[in-house]
């Protein structure tokens, strides 16, 4: 409770004292002159008792002499004494029960600081609650003294005393004003020294004051306040005197206890206002913080609060939207139903929870949680709605982000393989209950891992973006374009009348693809192969449509890419050969299936054989001669290149060594030499191998590698074709022109020739492209102080063609096919053209 109920707080401070000698008359003028109703004797500063009003009740009035005995003679003794720090309550009941009207307020160490009286306790004691409920005759428990005005002082303060009362009411017979006399006109009298009045009739006080009996005690209280008086006479409701009311009465009045308890009461309550005053402090706080809009509404629903996160949120400042209908943040994208169900659930549950779109101020429509409470008092009436709400658009935006990355393939944005399989199990559905068709392309592209090899995977990831653009050009809308992976893609026609309109579309996406594109400073040439199959006649499920479209785009693969195939069921035999042939190449080296032929290289000055390259060939027991086309691929994917590769060197190397010492003209051995091999075997050491063991003098051994050695791990592969160079071995590069050289690698690596791809010799004759470009290979190719060799060479024009160009070498069918060892000896030492 603190201070604040503690009688240090309304203790007199100033302390009326004086010494155990001072007469009664001396003390009673001090204490007339300070209007105080008690003295404390005190010794050396110490107080060793008291003289109150009351005390005047002992004096002998009919002595005179007695105002001047000393006031240590009267007093009271050992004087009364309560701490500063009691409550008013427990004053109030020491008063009660101890009979006294003053005690001495003394501090923790005994010293005397104050003087307390009982009508000090009453007016501040704050008991107006309960005085309030009470009536004054409740208070009145002793019988009025009632004096005449004849009477004398002496016998005045006899029947007073004899009353127990400390104040009397003076009333004569013949119906004059009555009066009253109290202990403190009796002090009055004794500081006048003027001798004893005749009677109490001239001394009382007139007019009488009093009150109702019917009157609170509050209000008695009061009018003893106002008035600085202590008594008041109590009349009935017909003006007859009933008694005397004093400040004792009122004391004695009160019920310590229930008093105790109301006190108890109230300050409960005063701590649960305080607590709640507190909570709805710390409610304040919590909602301007709050990050959530946060808008009340009244229960017509019209806007009455709105906190700060609210007008971050909407961009409506408090003033803008109070007294408005919260339909002002209505975004218009929700029907009329919508709000109806939000209304039902709030009426019927209390409460509304979900997503909404709302408006801003400017006007941008976005997403937000919105929990929506009804408030009803204790009748169960609506008193407010309360609406929290938070902005869920980064929510949203994630979340559309991770359907993406289900749904959708990162580097195209294309449908990814579930997406195109759900779609692809809907078409089927519908196409299976209108009894129609659908198809579904599969399309790889060609030779794409040259681009990726040689330009790196940022190029390629460009060139695949390109062609998923064209892809989704070529295609009508509701038709589906889909990435698997890879350069891999599918497209859905799921309505399809003729199986020649997926034709015509795979023609369409076929030229669309090989248009040249431009990647940076690269212009690059794609192809594409595609494989169709329709439903329901070449499967009738998801799985077996795609299986069997892929089955068909390797056969266009197989029969020279750039083109499409109809699925047929003998595709399927075909993937199965492809199956075993995995199966049989693993065993190909130990059942010693590989063998080499050897085609001739042929110099255009002297007609002559001047090289040969080794060509290797699979002898499989029942599919025969299987094409290095297939086998090579395959062995690369498989991981067995390495060990075949090292097969063909030291087969190479020996045939020609052998050749050597059959004293056949001395010529050099082209071995190919896949991108693989470099990677992960030593070249350098099994080079070493081949030719130690084969007795072959290094600068008779020429190794063919493709551009993409040039282009991939250029410093490691430098470094080996540097320490091949040393040797005397002899490095071209193969199929030159398809696999986009950077000709700054090529003036920087140790090459002695380029050999044209095949291809560019085939269109030599057929358009211009050809022509000019064979003719810039060639030239490329002596400007670095190169050999230019012609592959593919099957007619005279071509030969002649790069005879006049200046090509060093020619090689092809026009010559010689690749044939056996034994063959190609009769070969040797004749002009070949
Ligand atoms: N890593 C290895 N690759 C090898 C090996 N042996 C062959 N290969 C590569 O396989 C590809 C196909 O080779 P192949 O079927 O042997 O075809 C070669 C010739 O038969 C063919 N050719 C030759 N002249 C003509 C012609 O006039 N017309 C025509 N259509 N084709 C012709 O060219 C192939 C030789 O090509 P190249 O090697 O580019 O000089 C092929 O890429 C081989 O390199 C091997 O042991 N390891």
């Amino acid at each position: 409770m603190g201070s604040e109920n503690t009688i240090e707080r309304i203790a007199k401070r100033e302390i009326l004292s004086c010494s155990p000698d001072t007469t009664i008359l001396e003390a009673a003028r001090a204490m007339a002159q300070a209007r105080c109703s008690s003295i404390i004797i005190t010794e050396n500063t110490l107080p060793v008792g008291i003289w109150t009003e009351r005390d005047t009740l002992d004096i002998d009035f009919a002595d005179p002499e007695s105002f001047n005995r000393p006031i240590a003679s009267v007093m009271s003794a050992p004087i009364k004494t309560i701490h500063g720090a009691t409550t008013l309550g427990d004053a109030g009941l020491r008063f009660q029960m101890e009979g006294v009207r003053h005690f001495v307020v003394v501090n923790d160490a005994g010293r005397a600081v104050g003087v307390i009286s009982q009508s000090d306790v009453i007016l501040r004691h704050g008991v107006e609650h309960y005085l309030v409920l009470r009536n004054v005759g409740s208070a009145i428990n002793r019988p009025m003294v009632k004096i005449h005005p004849q009477a004398s002082l002496t016998e005045a303060v006899a029947q007073i005393n004899a009353g127990h009362a400390d104040a009397a009411i003076v009333v004569g017979d013949h119906g004059e004003a009555p009066g009253i006399i109290t202990e403190r006109d009796l002090i009055r009298i004794i500081a006048g020294g003027d001798g004893l009045p005749v009677s109490v009739g001239d001394i009382a006080s007139r007019p009488l004051i009093s009150v109702c009996e019917t009157d609170s005690l509050l209000s008695a209280r009061n009018i003893l306040e106002e008035r600085h008086i202590r008594h008041l006479a109590v009349a009935t409701e017909d003006g007859e005197l009933k008694g005397l009311l004093s400040f004792s009465d009122i004391l004695a009045s009160l019920q310590y206890e229930y008093v105790q308890r109301l006190d108890e009461a109230l300050r409960e309550r005063d701590e649960a206002l305080l607590k709640s005053r507190k909570d709805l402090h710390l409610a304040r706080k919590v909602i301007e913080a709050s990050l959530d809009g946060i808008m009340i509404c009244n229960p017509k629903g019209l806007i009455e609060f709105v906190n700060p996160a609210f007008s971050q949120l909407t961009g409506y400042q408090f003033d803008e939207v109070v007294g408005q209908n919260p339909a002002i943040l209505q975004s218009g994208l929700h029907e009329k139903a919508f709000y109806d169900r939000m209304w039902q659930s709030l009426h019927v549950q209390g409460i509304w929870q979900g997503e909404i779109w709302n408006r801003r101020k400017t006007g941008e429509v976005y997403p937000e949680w919105l929990t929506i409470n009804v408030i009803r008092d204790e009748d169960g009436a609506i008193t407010q709605y309360a609406a929290v709400f938070s902005d869920i658009s980064e929510r949203k935006k994630t979340e559309e982000r991770i359907k993406n990355l289900a749904y959708f393939d990162v580097l195209t944005g294309l449908p990814n393989r579930r997406l195109f399989t759900d779609r692809l199990q809907v078409a089927i559905a519908n196409a299976h209950r209108h009894g129609s068709q659908l198809a579904i392309m599969f399309l790889d592209l060609d030779l794409f891992k040259r681009i990726n090899d040689s330009l790196g995977h940022g190029i390629g990831d460009q060139v695949l973006c390109e062609v998923a653009g064209r892809l989704e050009h070529c295609v009508r809308e509701g038709d589906t374009v889909a990435r698997l992976g890879g350069d891999e893609f599918v497209v859905l026609l799921p309505e399809l009348d003729h199986v020649e309109d997926a034709a015509k579309l795979a023609d369409r996406v076929i030229s669309h693809v090989k248009q040249p594109l431009r990647v940076d400073e690269h212009e690059l040439y794609v192809t594409t192969s595609v494989g169709i199959a329709v439903y329901p006649d070449d499967g009738l499920t998801d799985e077996t449509l795609i299986k069997n479209a892929d089955t068909a785009m390797y056969r266009a693969k197989d029969l020279g890419r750039n083109s499409y195939q109809l699925y047929t069921p003998a595709m399927n035999a075909r993937s199965f050969e492809r199956l075993s042939m995995e199966a049989s190449l693993r065993h190909a080296l130990s059942r010693h299936e590989f063998t080499l032929v050897y085609q001739g290289k042929i110099d255009l000055n002297s007609g002559r054989m001047s090289g040969v390259e080794a060509l290797a060939r699979w002898r499989h027991p029942e599919m025969g001669l299987v094409s290095p086309v297939e086998f090579i691929p395959l062995a690369e994917n498989m991981g067995l290149i390495s060990e075949i590769g090292a097969w063909v060197l030291k087969a190479a190397c020996r045939q020609c060594q052998s050749w050597h010492e059959l004293g056949l003209p001395r010529v050099r051995m082209a071995v190919n030499v896949s991108t693989l091999q470099f990677r992960e075997g030593d070249v350098v050491e099994l080079v070493k191998q081949a030719l130690d063991e084969s007795g072959l003098p290094p600068q008779y051994l020429e190794l063919e590698i493709t551009e993409s050695v040039l282009m991939q791990r250029v410093e490691e592969n430098a470094q080996v074709l540097q320490e091949l160079r040393a040797m005397g071995i002899h490095i071209s590069i193969d199929d030159f022109g398809t696999g986009y050289s950077s000709l700054s690698y090529l003036k920087r690596m140790p090459i002695d020739a380029l050999k044209i791809d095949r291809s560019f010799v085939n269109d030599i004759t057929e358009d211009g492209d050809g022509a000019a470009i064979v003719s810039t290979i060639i030239n490329l190719a002596h400007n670095l102080k190169l050999r230019a060799v012609a592959e593919g060479v099957e007619t005279q024009e071509q030969a002649d063609f790069l005879r006049e160009r200046g090509c060093d070498e020619i090689q092809g069918f026009l010559v010689s096919r690749p044939v056996s060892g034994e063959d190609l000896v009769s070969l040797f030492d004749r002009n070949l053209l």
